[in-house]
């Protein structure tokens, strides 16, 4: 099978051309690729992939056609694609609008840990796409990490708020924590080290175990003691409202975009 990836030296779309050749999924000469800059002489390793000329030279040698570029630069690559597989992962364009390039449509909302093989990268399929293609999308997303199939097209833009936004709130978060230190005299790389030992040690303990995230709150708690002193500052600052807000803020974004222009 012929994969094509537009936007393919971008950050999602290098993610995947990576992973799908780091795993074999698909062969160099199958993996078409597009981006503004031109053909590179090596792409992850691999001289012999297929960069193509222009959408339509794309289009022309894949059977899957992979939509990795920004939002806003949708309209312009005006695809024709009629009898592909298209995976879009672009957030905030509708079903609606991605089905006027004529292929059968797949949305996608992975995540920067793409870049890791770690991305949990939901889709949902509209009106048209077979089971087949579901199974080639299961197999081409896990290029990248793993996946579920959603019920609804609305489901991806609370995908799009979370797990979309990816290292986000975590680099958030380890920026306040490092200010805070290097605030109260910490040496830079200090501060930083013990930022990692909280957003990345602890994200490592809940790894595979995130539904005891409450038990682990509450042994906190327990103790009664610095931790659960700091617990409950946060939560009267508002912590939990604040991670609301911020997926409330970007799931209405990504709803807003869909519906387009007012
Ligand atoms: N970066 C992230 O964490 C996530 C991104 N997404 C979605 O993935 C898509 C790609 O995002 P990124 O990889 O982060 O963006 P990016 O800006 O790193 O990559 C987009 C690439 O598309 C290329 N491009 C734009 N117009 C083109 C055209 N007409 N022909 C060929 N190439 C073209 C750009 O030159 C760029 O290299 C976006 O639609 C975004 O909404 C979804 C989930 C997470
Ligand atoms: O911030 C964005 O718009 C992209 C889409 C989802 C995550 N990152």
């Amino acid at each position: 099978m012929r994969i094509g990836i537009i936007g393919a030296t971008g950050w999602l779309g290098s993610a995947l051309g990576a992973g799908l050749l780091s795993r074999g999924i698909v062969q160099p000469g199958d993996l078409a690729l597009l981006n503004r800059s031109g053909p590179r002489p090596d792409y992850h390793g691999h001289a012999d992939v297929v960069w193509a000329r222009d959408v339509a030279d794309l289009v022309a040698q894949s059977d899957v056609i992979v939509v990795s570029v920004r939002p806003e630069d949708w309209p312009e690559l005006a695809l024709r694609a009629e009898g592909r597989l298209i995976l879009s992962l672009m957030a905030g364009v509708n079903a609606r609008e991605l089905a006027r390039c004529g292929g059968r449509i797949v949305r996608v909302m992975p995540n920067a840990a793409a870049e890791i093989g770690a991305s949990y990268s939901p889709f949902w399929s509209a009106e048209g796409v077979t089971d087949t293609d579901r199974d080639t999308v299961r197999h081409l997303l896990s290029a990248i990490g793993t996946t579920d199939e959603l019920s609804s097209e609305a489901e991806i833009d609370l995908m799009t708020a979370l797990p979309g936004s990816g290292a986000a709130y975590p680099a958030l978060m380890a920026v306040a924590m490092a200010g805070f230190m290097r605030a109260q005299g910490v040496a830079d790389a200090i501060a930083w080290r013990a930022a990692e030992a909280a957003v990345v040690g602890g994200a490592r303990l809940l790894e595979r175990r995130i539904t005891e995230a409450p038990a682990l709150v509450a042994a906190y708690r327990d103790y009664r003691g610095t931790t659960a002193a700091g617990l409950e500052a946060a939560e009267a600052a508002g912590f939990s409202r604040a991670v609301v807000a911020a997926l409330e803020a970007a799931t209405e974004k990504a709803r807003r975009m869909a519906e387009g222009p007012a």
